[in-house]
C-alpha cells in the first residue's frame, strides 16, 4: 500500500471519525454551555484549539529550526539565508511564548464559565422541585434519583464535565496534529498504530476512573454517616458532644467510617492496577519502538534530519496526548445534562397532580381565592395516610370538620393524633387519600393552590431560622413585600414590620440587638448572634403576624408556645384572640391555657373529630377534652401547691 492510498484510505477516514465522534459526542453540552455563557463557551474553546494548534506548530517548527542548523553553520549553497533562519527561530519563539501563556488565560475563562454553568444547574435543578406547591414529589425516590442525577453526586456534574472539556478538545487536538506530522514526516502505519494505542491507554485510564469514581460515590451509606458525624461534631451538636463528653468518640467513629468508606476505593484500585499496568507497558513499548525506528532510519540516512528532529517530538506528543479523567468526566457531564433537561418532565410525568388545579383567578367567573374563605373550609370524610405508607397507616380517618370563616377555632390531641398533617392537608401540601377539603364549596383541588397559600399564615412546628437579619426574617412571612434578598429596609416601629414586632412581642428583643433589626439571627456570621428558643418562635410569630399584615386570611399556630416562658405564654393567651380577631384561625396546643378562650375546640382523636365545642361545654361534656384538661390542670395545681407551700416554708423560716 503506497503512502497517499493509506492516507486516503485509513488515515483521513480515522482522523474524520475521532473529530466527529469527539465533536458529536459534546455537542450537547458545548451548546448549553454557549446558551448560558456565550462569549465565555466561545473564549475557552477558542483557547483550547489554539494551544493545541500552537503546539503541533511548534513541533513542526522545533523540526525546521533543528534540520536548517547544519546547513546554516557550515554555510552551505543549499542553506537558507540567515535572515530567513532568524525569522524561523523568532517564529518558533513566539510561538513558544505564546503557547506557554495560553494555560494561564485558558484557566481563568475555564474557572468563569464553570461558575456561570454551576449558577445555572443550581437554578435548573431547585427550580422543578421547589415549585410544585404540593410535596409528594420531594418524598419520592426516583424524583430523588432523578435529581441526583442531574446534580451529580460529586458536585454540579455539568460543571466539571464542562471544566475539563477544554483539556479534551486539546488533547483530542494534539493527538490528531502530532499524528498527521509522525504521517508525513516518518510513517503512516506508524502514526496510526501510535494513535491507536495511544486511545487504548486513554480507554484504559477511563475505565480506572469510573471505577473509581463509582466505588466512591456509590457508597452513599458510608458516607452519608460520615459527612454526618462531621456536620455533628462542627456544627450540629457542638454542645452536646462535649457535655457527654463524646469528642473522642466522635473522632474515632469518623476516621472509622472513613476507612471503611475508602477500603473498596481501594480495593478498585488495586484491582485496575496490573491491567493499567499491561495497558501503559504497550503504550511505552509502542513509542519507544517508533522512536527506535526513526533512529534507524536516520542512521542509515534514509530520513533527513528535518524529519528526525519533527517525528520524534511528534511521536512523544501522540503519547502524552491520552485524558483519561477528561473523558470521565465529560462523559458523566453528558448524562447530568440529559437528566437535568429531563428532571421537569420526569416530575410533571410522575406526578401530574403538581400541576392539576387552577381556578380562582380574577375575571374568569371563578372565586376569588384572595378573599376566601368568606363562609368556611370543610373537611369532607377525609381520610389520608402518608405516600408510600402501609394500607392500614391511616393519619385520619373519615374526617369531619368544619372551619367557619373568621372562627378561632383550636384543634387538641395526643402526639401523633394528625393535628399537623391536618394542617399540611389545608394547606393543599398534600391531598386526601379519600374524601375531600372544600373552601367556600370549591374543591381545593380545583382551587389555584400558589393562591391558596398565600392566603394561608403559619407557624408551623419545625419553623424555619433563616441565617439572616432579623428583619428579612420577619419579612420573609410575605416575600412579596419584602423588597430584593438581602435589602432589609429600616424599620419604624410604625410600619407593618415593627408593628407585628410589637404584637409578637419581640420589639425589646430586637432593641438588645448589637446592629438592631440588621443583626444577623447566626452566630457563625461576623456581628450575628443566636437567639434563644422563646425567642425564635415569637420571632417565627412576627413572621405569620407579617403575612397576615400582608393579606392572608388564614393563621395556623401549630404550637406557638411550646418554647415561651409563663409570661410569653400569659401574654399570648391574652392577645390570642386579638391577634386572630377578623382571621379564621387554627391554633393547636398542648397547652390548654392556650386554647381555652377559642370560639370552639375540636379533639382529634383514632384520625378523626371526636368532640367539639367551647371549653366550657367541653368540660360539661365529661369527654376526652374533660380528662385530658383535668389532667393538666391538676399536674399544674399540685406544683402549685408545692410551690406555694415551699415559698410558705421559707417565709415562715424567715
Ligand atoms: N412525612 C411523613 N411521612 C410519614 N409519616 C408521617 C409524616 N409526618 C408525620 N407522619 C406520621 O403521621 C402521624 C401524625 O403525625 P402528626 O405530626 O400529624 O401528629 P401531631 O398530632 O401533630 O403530633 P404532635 O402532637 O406530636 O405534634 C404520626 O404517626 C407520624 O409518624
Amino acid at each position: 500500500m503506497t503512502a497517499t492510498s493509506c492516507v486516503r484510505g485509513f488515515v483521513i477516514p480515522l482522523c474524520l471519525s475521532v473529530v466527529a465522534v469527539t465533536v458529536l459526542g459534546v455537542f450537547a453540552l458545548i451548546g448549553y454551555a454557549y446558551q448560558v455563557a456565550r462569549r465565555n463557551t466561545l473564549l475557552t474553546l477558542g483557547l483550547a484549539v489554539s494551544s493545541s494548534v500552537l503546539g503541533v506548530l511548534l513541533t513542526y517548527l522545533v523540526g525546521q529550526v533543528v534540520g536548517a542548523v547544519p546547513d546554516v553553520v557550515a554555510d552551505r549553497s543549499a542553506a537558507m539565508s540567515l535572515a530567513g533562519f532568524g525569522f524561523l527561530l523568532a517564529a518558533m519563539l513566539v510561538v513558544f511564548v505564546a503557547q506557554s501563556t495560553l494555560p494561564a488565560l485558558t484557566q481563568v475563562t475555564q474557572w468563569n464559565l464553570s461558575n456561570r454553568v454551576a449558577r445555572d444547574i443550581g437554578v435548573r435543578v431547585i427550580d422543578p422541585l421547589l415549585a410544585p406547591r404540593r410535596i409528594h414529589h420531594l418524598e419520592d425516590p426516583q424524583v430523588q434519583d432523578e435529581q441526583e442525577r442531574a446534580k451529580g453526586k460529586e458536585g454540579y456534574q455539568v460543571s466539571n464535565g464542562l471544566h475539563t472539556l477544554p483539556g479534551l478538545v486539546s488533547s483530542r487536538l494534539t493527538l490528531l496534529g502530532s499524528a498527521v506530522l509522525v504521517g508525513r514526516t516518518f510513517s503512516w502505519p506508524v502514526a496510526v498504530v501510535l494513535a491507536a494505542v495511544t486511545f487504548l491507554m486513554e480507554w484504559d485510564r477511563r475505565r480506572v476512573v469510573e471505577r473509581e469514581i463509582d466505588s466512591w460515590w456509590g457508597l452513599t451509606e458510608g458516607q452519608r454517616r460520615t459527612w454526618y458525624l462531621f456536620d455533628l461534631g462542627m456544627k450540629d451538636a457542638p454542645k452536646e458532644l462535649r457535655v457527654f463528653g463524646l469528642n473522642r468518640w466522635l473522632v474515632e467513629r469518623h476516621l472509622r467510617e472513613w476507612l471503611d468508606a475508602m477500603r473498596p476505593v481501594w480495593a478498585a484500585r488495586r484491582k485496575g492496577t496490573v491491567a493499567a499496568a499491561g495497558a501503559a507497558v504497550v503504550h511505552l513499548a509502542a513509542h519507544a519502538v517508533a522512536v527506535v525506528l526513526v533512529a534507524r532510519a536516520a542512521l542509515a540516512g534514509d530520513l533527513p534530519l528535518t524529519q528526525v528532529a519533527t517525528a520524534v517530538p511528534a511521536i512523544l506528543a501522540v503519547g502524552m496526548s491520552y485524558n483519561g479523567f477528561a473523558a470521565v468526566q465529560v462523559r458523566r457531564a453528558q448524562t447530568a445534562l440529559r437528566a437535568l433537561r429531563e428532571l421537569p418532565g420526569f416530575i410533571a410525568e410522575r406526578h401530574p397532580e403538581q400541576t392539576a388545579g387552577k381556578v380562582g383567578g380574577l375575571g374568569d367567573g371563578a372565586p376569588d381565592v384572595s378573599v376566601m374563605p368568606r363562609e368556611c373550609v370543610r373537611f369532607e370524610d377525609v381520610s389520608f395516610r402518608y405516600p408510600g405508607a402501609a394500607e392500614d397507616a391511616e393519619v385520619l380517618s373519615g374526617l369531619d370538620l368544619e372551619i367557619r370563616a373568621g372562627e378561632a377555632l383550636a384543634l387538641v390531641g395526643v402526639n401523633g393524633a394528625g393535628k399537623s398533617t391536618l394542617v399540611k392537608l389545608l394547606a393543599g401540601v398534600y391531598q386526601p387519600t379519600s374524601g375531600r377539603i372544600t373552601v367556600d364549596g370549591v374543591d381545593l383541588r380545583d382551587l389555584d393552590l400558589a393562591r391558596w397559600q398565600r392566603r394561608i399564615a403559619a407557624i408551623v412546628q419545625d419553623f424555619l431560622r433563616f441565617p439572616l437579619s432579623a428583619t428579612d426574617n420577619v419579612v420573609l412571612g410575605a416575600v412579596e413585600h419584602a423588597g430584593p434578598p438581602g435589602s432589609s429596609p429600616a424599620v419604624d416601629p410604625g410600619d407593618a414590620v415593627g408593628r407585628v414586632a410589637a404584637e409578637a412581642g419581640i420589639t425589646d428583643v430586637v432593641a438588645r440587638l448589637p446592629s438592631g433589626w440588621n443583626t444577623v439571627l447566626d452566630k457563625t456570621y461576623t456581628g450575628g448572634v443566636d437567639l434563644s428558643g422563646g425567642e425564635w418562635q415569637r420571632v417565627a410569630l412576627a413572621r405569620a403576624l407579617f403575612a397576615v399584615d400582608a393579606g392572608a386570611g388564614v393563621l395556623v399556630l401549630d404550637e406557638p408556645a411550646a418554647a415561651l416562658d409563663v409570661r410569653a405564654e400569659a401574654e399570648l393567651v391574652e392577645r390570642y384572640l386579638d391577634l386572630t380577631s377578623g382571621l379564621t384561625s387554627l391554633i393547636i396546643s398542648h397547652r390548654f391555657s392556650v386554647v381555652r378562650d377559642a370560639h370552639r375546640i375540636c379533639v382529634l382523636e383514632d384520625g378523626r373529630i371526636v368532640e367539639s365545642g367551647t371549653h366550657e361545654q367541653l368540660l360539661a361534656t365529661g369527654g376526652r377534652y374533660a380528662d385530658m384538661f383535668t389532667l393538666q390542670a391538676e399536674r399544674y395545681a399540685v406544683a402549685d401547691l408545692a410551690e406555694v407551700a415551699e415559698v410558705a416554708e421559707v417565709e415562715g423560716r424567715a
